[in-house]
């Protein structure tokens, strides 16, 4: 698909900031888009959405959420019936640390983070090590919940992992999960089908809105029953949208359309990983798919220079993530790296020691 420009192009921040392409757009005006009140499941093109997103994942039914963090909280409430109740999940996930709280508020839950020993993604024998049975201890939170992320900070988790975790979380009558907002990402980078990645999952948030390029959603998929629970949640949490045919058909599009460019954003990743060991710029994880994380702690470079040298190349940077997609033009990856040279070249006379956790996120409130 030939490039087009867009106010994307040169955000590195996110790939939450794709913009709907043309087609993207005129999708949600379309005569053939329907306005039927989603409240009532009446709007056809978000049931045929839901339904589209089901049949892709293998899942009986889909239910279209207005956010990743709304899609991820109902389930995760929906599966979890009575406190005190505890969800298992690797430390870096966004349910834990990105969500607000979430499961805390909306599910009573505790969380038992689990930092993966092989430090790139959880295993089943760390998931055990920090599990809580449910053996009548009543000092206890058990977990009733495991929740894995796929990509997890752009890693791809290795399928054969997946299995083992989730014959785990079956014989243990436990739940299982998943944080797909990047799924799209380890389905294109492995080849591996999302009805391979998705059957071994009770339930599997999908995102529509990062690196697909949809304005708004995602789309929640499990069995009907499920879906149904979980509806219940949404609309007690905002979530019911009415004429929601002018989201879903946007992002029907963007599915068909975006998916295979998500190979241009992995193919930018990879060059960014080259250029960086050609310059000897260390990696925090390593690169399976469209992020780059540079080990700024370790090579001494301040972020805070990171981002204002972006703004001297013109490219917006944001700690030490560089989120590729679609819409990046090559001119603007080139200034990227522009700007991680410069910076790692002042690192060398002005080594910078970040104190404690490094946040990636800056939102100006
Ligand atoms: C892994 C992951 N899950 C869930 C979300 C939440 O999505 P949203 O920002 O639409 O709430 C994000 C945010 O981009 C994310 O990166
Ligand atoms: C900001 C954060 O919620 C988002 N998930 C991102 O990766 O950019």
């Amino acid at each position: 698909m030939p490039f087009t420009k867009t106010r994307a192009h040169n955000e590195f921040r996110s790939d939450t900031f794709t913009v709907p392409t043309p087609s993207v757009l005129a999708a949600g005006m379309a005569s053939t888009t329907t306005l039927g009140d989603a409240v009532y499941n009446e709007d056809q093109t978000t049931l045929a959405l839901e339904a589209k997103v089901a049949a892709i994942t293998g899942k009986e039914s889909g239910l279209f959420a207005v956010s990743g963090t709304l899609s991820n909280q109902i389930a995760i409430r929906t599966h979890l019936l009575q406190p005190p109740h505890s969800v298992l999940c690797d430390h870096r996930s966004h349910i834990y640390i990105d969500e607000a709280g979430g499961l805390a508020t909306l599910s009573q839950a505790m969380v038992s983070p689990v930092r993966p020993t092989n430090g790139i993604y959880v295993t089943l024998e760390d998931l055990i090590e920090n599990y809580i049975p449910d053996h009548g201890d009543i000092h206890l939170a058990p977990t009733k919940v495991v929740s894995l992320e796929n990509t997890c900070n752009g890693i791809v988790m290795p399928l054969d992992e997946i299995k083992r975790i989730s014959a785990w979380c079956k014989e243990e009558g436990l739940k299982l999960h998943l944080d797909g907002a990047r799924l799209w990402n380890a389905h294109v980078a492995t080849g591996i089908s999302m009805r391979e990645y998705c059957s071994y999952f009770d339930s599997i948030s999908l995102c529509l809105s990062k690196s697909l390029g949809a304005p708004v959603g995602s789309v929640l998929v499990g069995t009907k029953q499920f879906t149904c629970k979980a509806n219940h949640f949404k609309k007690q949490n905002g979530g019911g949208i009415r004429q929601s045919g002018i989201l879903t058909a946007m992002a029907s599009v963007a599915i068909d359309e975006n998916l295979p460019q998500l190979a241009v954003a992995q193919a930018y990743a990879k060059d960014m990983e080259r250029f960086l060991e050609q310059h000897q710029i260390a990696l925090e994880w390593p690169v399976h798919t469209n992020f780059v994380f540079i080990d700024t702690k370790k090579m001494k470079m301040s972020t805070d220079l990171l981002e204002e040298l972006g703004k001297k190349y013109d490219v917006n940077l944001m700690g030490n993530r560089i989120a590729f997609h679609f819409q990046n033009s090559p001119e603007a990856v080139e200034n990227v790296k522009k700007a991680v040279l410069e910076c790692y070249q002042d690192s060398l006379t002005n080594p910078y020691d970040v104190r404690g956790a490094l946040r990636t996120y800056k939102i100006d409130n």
